[in-house]
């Protein structure tokens, strides 16, 4: 929703309007406390802020009054989420008169709540006071309690109360307060935040700011400034990086407001060096060219593919002046003449600097570059976590490794098969594992035609079942030959020793990985990188897959029961059901992971899905389909890989994978750092003053940044950052340890490693 009153041209908050006082009156007061009607104009002004006030110093007003004068002006709401459920009825019948409220939360019975919404809707209420988790609708705390967006009147703002639990914890732990903000932006379309708190240091307020979206305001001036000013006030094309997506938002809309009636348009710089001169042929070019539709954007990977092609395509047409964008933008992008490149934030390294200039001026003609440091190191410290929250902890890779090698039985079954066939050599056995291999192999026998027309008698599938006690391997012809070579060995490229396993292709799906071990998917599959490039190949990556199938019989059981028959995948799938004591014969649909049962068979994971995809179709029945649903689902990392690891494999590839996190976080730390020290000995303190010596300046020092990489074979020294005194870590550390020792006390059912509570306290978490 629009804010009520505009800000100044250099992106400042107006005087406090008449109006406003008049609505203080109307609630009852005279004047403004401490604090009140700063935060009060910001949010009628349509800027995120965090009022931190002791007990009883009237943080209340911050929002009720921006929610009388919206509920005024137009037909809106806006909403007050607060924890404390037992003191809302309270906090009701304390308003003042002029002042009308609704609550909603997990306590009221049905009616109650409809009640509340109907006064919501029909205009009857300023605000409406929430719990956290009616909002974000966790389960069993009143999911469903509040209309879609559609239904409610635009949103003017969300205040949130108690605003230091949004940075308490780490997301994973207090996840309806750390969602809290993500809901409302994306469901209810928020733009405006108010926190409120009495409690907060400064390291808990600039957490809680960078949760809200509250823009560093001076920085913001600063960027509006450089755009207005000499150098770029002239230039169209112009990208400004930023590292956090929440950020990209908030620029481009202070930008939006902010530069409105100040665009210069058309054309890059003229290259004249007098700017007089050169501001004069800006002018008159002005009053020629016709205005670009648009001022400025932001681009980010978490918008929808439309919305980034629109503003892509904006910019590449010229019709965009600015775009506000994290690194996702710009990869793939040729457009030769974007004049300019703003850092708002520092670049995570002096490679990813050079790279995001170097999309200016590929035209041949003069481009601008400038980036902001912040001195205190923010953004610093900022990309350091990142780099944290990349980092995997030891447990955490355990973990991995155990879904990545579950054990298998090939061992058992190579023991069980030497019995049977201890007369046979191991080179005979060979043989004769390959040829029954190539009989079996439904890719060779029958490339067109259903995989299982070899399987489609009763029989079969009977075996089936019974193979299956001794996992079904022995039936298939693959795994169970101890000593038979797969293709890749054959190649020469897997595990040299002789093992009892010969791998097994496997899928994990990506989500559930995802989310159980708190690693994002770039994350998991750099790990599963290592283990293929690995000398022992631990593992060979396939192409993602969907390894999930559900097969759905439309004529009920029964007709599942057919489908058995004629498919040996479903027969297998409802067989291990039926071992894992799963009840069966009654049910008319299935779902298993059809990786794991085509490597059970040895069959190609391709023909099984197209045998499957084939249930579908009958000639027997009009309209040509069987009543047989198949879908696939689960987007999955797929890999070949051995269940047979021994305790100690699995520890020495922990700490192997360790190893190399721990390597790759040193590796960035020291990019970081060096890329910070080189831009703070040539930063200037203020935005206009320009200094040809410094560029040169800088440009050595990226010259030899890089020719010293290139000399160490890729390595970087490690350069010392200055770290604060001993008295102040002794200071914090006390504090630190304190936090953990209540954190711990409260998560006591739970074990953490000490990166886990690091990551924690720093409230890494998103991915
Ligand atoms: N501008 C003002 N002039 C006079 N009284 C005020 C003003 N603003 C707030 N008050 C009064 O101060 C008292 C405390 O206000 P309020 O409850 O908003 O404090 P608070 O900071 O939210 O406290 P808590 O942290 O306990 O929630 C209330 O009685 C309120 O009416």
């Amino acid at each position: 929703m629009e804010p009520l009153y505009s800000l100044t041209e250099d992106g400042k908050v107006h005087e406090t309007p008449e109006a406003v006082h008049a609505a203080l009156r109307d609630l009852g007061y005279q004047s403004f406390r401490a604090g009140q009607e700063e935060a009060i104009m910001r949010i009628l002004s349509g800027l995120s802020t965090l009022v931190v006030l002791s007990t009883g110093m009237g943080k209340s007003l911050c929002y009720q009054l921006p929610a009388y004068l919206y509920a005024q002006r137009s037909r809106c709401i806006s909403l007050v989420i607060s924890p404390l459920i037992s003191l809302m009825d309270d906090q009701l019948s304390g308003l003042p008169a002029k002042l009308r409220a609704a609550c909603i939360h997990s306590n009221m019975t049905r009616k109650q709540r409809e009640a509340a919404i109907e006064k919501v809707k029909s205009g009857q209420v300023c605000f409406l006071l929430v719990s956290p988790e009616v909002l974000v609708g966790s389960a069993g705390s009143g999911t469903g309690c509040l209309p879609s967006a559609q239904e409610l009147p635009p949103v003017a703002f969300a205040c949130i109360d108690e605003a230091h639990c949004v940075s308490e914890w780490s997301h994973n732990f207090r996840p309806c307060y750390l969602r809290l903000c993500k809901v409302l932006r994306e469901r209810l379309g928020v733009r405006c935040f108010l926190g409120l708190t009495a409690t907060a240091t400064p390291s808990t307020a600039l957490d809680i700011a960078r949760h809200l979206g509250i823009s560093d305001q001076q920085g913001v001036s600063a960027l509006v400034s450089l755009l207005k000013g000499e150098r770029f006030g002239c230039l169209d094309s112009i990208i400004v990086y930023c590292t956090r997506r929440e950020e990209t938002l908030r620029v481009a809309a202070l930008l939006r407001t902010c530069l409105q009636g100040v665009l210069l348009t058309g054309g890059g710089p003229s290259g004249q060096t007098d700017p007089a001169a050169r501001r004069k042929k800006e002018l008159a070019r002005k009053k020629i060219r016709k205005p670009l539709k648009w001022l400025a954007e932001s681009y980010h990977a978490g918008m929808s593919a439309a919305e980034r092609r629109r503003v892509q395509n904006n910019f590449m047409c010229g019709e965009l002046r600015i775009v506000v964008a994290t690194v996702a933008f710009g990869m793939g992008l040729d457009k030769s003449d974007v004049r300019g490149v703003v850092h708002y934030n520092m670049p995570k390294s002096f490679e990813s600097y050079v790279q995001e200039i170097g999309r200016a001026g590929r035209d041949g003609e003069p481009a601008h570059c400038h980036l902001f440091l912040d001195a205190e190191g923010a953004d610093l410290h900022e990309l350091r976590r990142h780099i944290y929250a990349d980092t995997v902890d030891y447990y955490t890779i355990k973990r991995l490794l155990q879904k990545v090698f579950p054990a298998c039985t090939c061992r058992r079954l190579q023991e069980h098969q030497k019995g049977r066939w201890k007369d046979v050599e191991d080179s005979d056995l060979l043989e004769v594992m390959e040829e029954h291999d190539q009989e079996n192999q439904p890719d060779r026998a029958a490339p067109a035609g259903p995989v299982w027309r070899f399987w489609s008698s009763g029989a079969v599938v009977e075996d089936v079942d019974q193979d299956l006690a001794a996992s079904g391997h022995a039936s298939f012809g693959d795994g169970a030959g101890g000593a038979r070579l797969t293709t890749r060995e054959r190649r020469g490229g897997v595990c040299p020793e002789r093992r009892a396993c010969r791998t097994h292709e496997r899928a994990i799906p990506i989500q559930e990985v995802v989310e159980a071990l708190d690693v994002p998917e770039e994350g998991v599959e750099t790990l599963l990188c290592y283990l293929e490039l690995h000398p022992q190949r631990w593992v060979e990556l396939l192409h993602p897959t969907l390894s999930v199938c559900k097969v759905s019989c439309y004529d009920g059981p029964k007709q599942l029961q057919k489908v058995t028959k004629i498919c040996p995948p479903v027969a297998v799938a409802l067989a291990r059901k039926r071992m894992a004591g799963e009840r069966v014969e009654r049910s008319d649909r299935v779902e298993f992971d059809v990786v794991e049962v085509a490597d059970i068979m040895g069959w190609q994971l391709p023909l099984v899905k197209r045998g499957l995809r084939q249930l579908q179709w009958s000639t027997d029945r009009a309209g040509g389909r069987s009543g047989v649903l198949v879908e696939f689902s689960a987007a999955s990392f797929h890999f070949r890989s051995y269940g047979d690891l021994s305790p100690e494999e699995m520890d020495g590839l922990c700490r192997f994978l360790h190893g190399r996190v721990q390597e790759q976080e040193r590796t960035r730390l020291r990019q970081l750092t060096a890329c910070f020290q080189a831009f703070r000995s040539v930063a200037f303190q203020s935005v206009h003053l320009l200094d040809g010596s410094r560029s040169q300046q800088l440009k050595a020092l990226l010259s030899e940044y890089f020719d010293r990489k290139k000399e160490r074979g890729g390595a970087i020294q490690q350069e010392q950052l200055q770290e604060p005194d001993t008295n102040e870590l002794l200071g914090w550390e006390e504090q630190v340890r304190t936090d953990i020792r209540r954190f711990l006390a409260l998560r006591s059912d739970e074990k953490f490693s000490g990166r886990a509570v690091a990551r924690i306290l720093h409230g890494i978490g998103e991915s």
